[in-house]
């Protein structure tokens, strides 16, 4: 094959160009992602052989290597894991931008990189620290039953392809190092940077070194292994210290903060299986960009990785959570496609879930600042498992916090203590979703409530309506929104009056649109009307959210409830039993439903007529 040079994607050019410029003060990590790739490269020859064992060629004694050459000024770093063929050094290392390296870009600016150098490793670029220190980076590769080829590039536009020597399967990445980066030749920082990253990583990394022997002159090769190998989540919690947990939580989580909480244990019995579990403070940069509802945990049997990708390792609301999971009750010789439908996982997913749930609501009872903290940031996802985990539900609701008319702004109470504190006789968990407090603090729906002393719930959080629905009832008590279906009406305080506004009722349920049904109600205090949606209807905000995103949305059919002892209602009543054609009746009976409209927390669907109709009532 004669040399062929090939142009990065744009995006690939721009990202270059912010990771050589950007991250100067934290150059270290390129060491740690190129030896992340090696082991990856490593673990997925070795799984495939498990059912191929052609593929291994005879090597499976893993190793990653690292020379310094002082002279050549050249930092090498091999492997003997899967390789790549041509076309997947073309697609990995240059012309195909990850799908996520243009959101990258994008958040990259704002997220101020130079701080966050974990960032790299997030979107699949890793590879590319290498031209922080690098201003020339030589691949050479070769795959099993594929020849050799050698990748070059100076990390400025492009790139070039040519043949390679290599007898053997693996990856040989030669660094040639800029003059400022010349520190990563020196042995000492080279074994300190990967005993601080890569210490726990399962395949041994091992530094090669020449030495001269004095007496005979002869140069002989030493190597010396650097990392203590030994698989984190199989040491004894008592022997592991919180950095150790902290650098393995980042290694695999890529986040830059430490973890809230740690969760490590050995499962016995009917399944035993060994996991590492870790609970993130913040969000991770990458759970920010992308939308990915699965879990991904990493699955080892017998300590050897299998897979980040299974999916039914623990529900998609739990994917917050990083970690590792080794059995040894699994079978090895087998597909992931096999592996993915044992019903051991179905077993090791309910008891990580138990597991996790039963940490957090430890963390909210004894370290509830921290838990606020874990609840601003994951709150939204965990709520998903309202709707889809049925057998743990109540567990999750136990877990949310929300505001309420109880509280000031901004202070939060759970269901728990909401139930402690409901008012004698009080069946129902009362709740309203609007979307902020201080929309719907003062609304009409909250009067009646307000004035008989009972506690709503606000939930402002815009997943509340679609989730908390589903919960139906906590501990034993029924959750009813406040805005919807029906409410216990003092019906004998009604009776009266109802007769007395039967016409204007029929009148008014005639002439508006998009209502269907009026009625009195004794739910209202200082407000003459309100829209009450169906029990499981959306609410009116999550509907104008919806269709702002351009989705459609059916139109809505909703009560009006009128305040009797409302002056303004009495008024239109009697205005229509004087005179039902007098326009001012149909001119005033359009402003009570506007009025509810708004309070509802919808759009009125013509404005300019409600102009019209208030200037015609402020001009009379
Ligand atoms: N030593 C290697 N052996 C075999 N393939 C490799 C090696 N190094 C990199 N690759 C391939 O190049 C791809 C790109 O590597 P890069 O480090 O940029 O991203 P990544 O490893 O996929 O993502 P991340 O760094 O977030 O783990 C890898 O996914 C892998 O397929």
């Amino acid at each position: 094959m004669a040399e062929e040079t090939m142009q990065f994607k744009t995006e690939l050019e721009q990202l270059l160009h912010l990771i050589t410029h950007s991250l100067y003060s934290h150059r270290e990590v390129f060491l740690r992602e190129l030896i992340s790739n090696a082991c990856d490269a490593i673990d997925k020859v070795r799984f495939e052989g498990l059912n191929n064992e052609e593929i291994l060629e005879g090597h499976s004694d893993w190793k990653i290597f690292i020379k310094a050459d002082e002279e050549a000024k050249t930092l090498t770093i091999s492997d003997n894991g899967i390789g790549m063929s041509r076309d997947q050094v073309i697609e990995n290392l240059g012309t195909i931008a990850h799908s996520g390296t243009k959101a990258f870009l994008a958040k990259a600016k704002e997220a101020d990189l130079a701080n966050n150098p974990e960032l790299i490793g997030q979107f699949g670029v890793g590879f590319y620290a290498s031209f922080m220190v690098a201003d020339d980076v030589t691949v050479v590769t070769k795959a099993h039953g594929e020849d050799a080829v050698k990748w070059e590039s100076k990390g400025t536009g492009s790139f070039t392809l040519s043949d390679a020597d290599k007898a053997d399967r693996g990856t040989e990445i030669t660094l040639h190092l800029k003059e400022d980066a010349a520190e990563y030749l020196n042995e000492w920082t080279i074994k300190s940077t990967v005993k601080k990253f890569s210490d726990f990583l399962e395949h041994p990394v091992v530094m090669c070194t020449t030495k001269k022997d004095e007496e005979t002159e002869v140069e002989e090769e030493i190597e010396e292994q650097i990392n203590t190998q030994k698989a984190i989540w199989l040491r004894p919690k008592s022997e592991i210290t919180d950095e150790e947990y902290g650098e393995f939580y980042k290694h695999i989580s890529h986040d830059t903060n430490s973890p809230a909480e740690t969760i490590h244990y050995n499962a016995e019995g009917a399944i035993e299986f060994k996991a590492l579990l870790f609970i993130p403070e913040h969000k991770p940069f990458d759970m920010m960009m992308n939308n990915d509802p699965k879990a991904h945990l990493n699955l080892y049997v017998q300590r050897v990785f299998i897979s980040n990708e299974f999916d039914n390792l623990l529900p998609g609301y739990l994917r917050f959570v990083k970690g590792v999971v080794d059995s040894s009750d699994l079978p090895l010789n087998v597909s992931r496609e096999i592996l993915q439908e044992n019903p051991m996982l179905d077993k090791i997913r309910k008891n990580l879930t138990s597991r996790i749930l039963k940490t957090l609501a430890n963390m909210k009872k004894t370290d509830y600042e921290e838990f606020q903290i874990f609840h601003e940031n994951f709150s939204a996802i965990l709520k998903e498992g309202l709707q889809t985990d049925w057998e743990n539900k109540e567990k999750i609701a136990e877990l949310l916090l929300f505001e309420s008319t109880a509280k000031d702004a901004g202070e939060k109470t759970c269901f728990d203590d909401y139930v402690e504190r409901m008012a004698e006789g009080q069946e129902e968990i009362l709740y309203l979703a609007g979307e902020n407090r201080a929309s719907i603090e003062n609304s009409p729906y909250l009067e009646k409530f307000k004035a008989d002393g009972k506690e709503v719930l606000l939930m402002i959080d815009p997943i509340d309506d679609f989730v908390i629905p589903q919960l139906f009832e906590f501990k034993g008590k029924k959750l009813k929104a406040v805005n919807k279906g029906d409410i216990e009406e003092d019906k004998e305080k009604l009776k009266e009056e109802e007769k007395q506004f039967e016409g204007f009722i029929g009148f008014a349920k005639e002439l508006l649109d998009g209502v269907k049904e009026v009625k009195l109600t004794t739910r209202l205090k200082d407000s003459a009307a309100v829209l009450v949606g169906d029990e499981y209807s959306m609410s009116p905000h999550i509907e104008e959210m919806m269709r702002r995103m351009g989705q459609e949305v059916p139109p809505r059919e909703s009560v009006l409830e009128l305040n009797p002892e409302h002056a303004v209602v009495k008024k239109v009543q009697a205005l229509y039993d004087t005179d039902q054609k007098d326009p001012k009746v149909a001119t005033l009976t359009k402003l009570l439903h506007d009025q509810a409209v708004i309070a509802s927390g919808a759009k009125l669907t013509d404005p300019a007529g409600f102009a019209a109709r208030l200037n015609e009532v402020l001009a009379d």
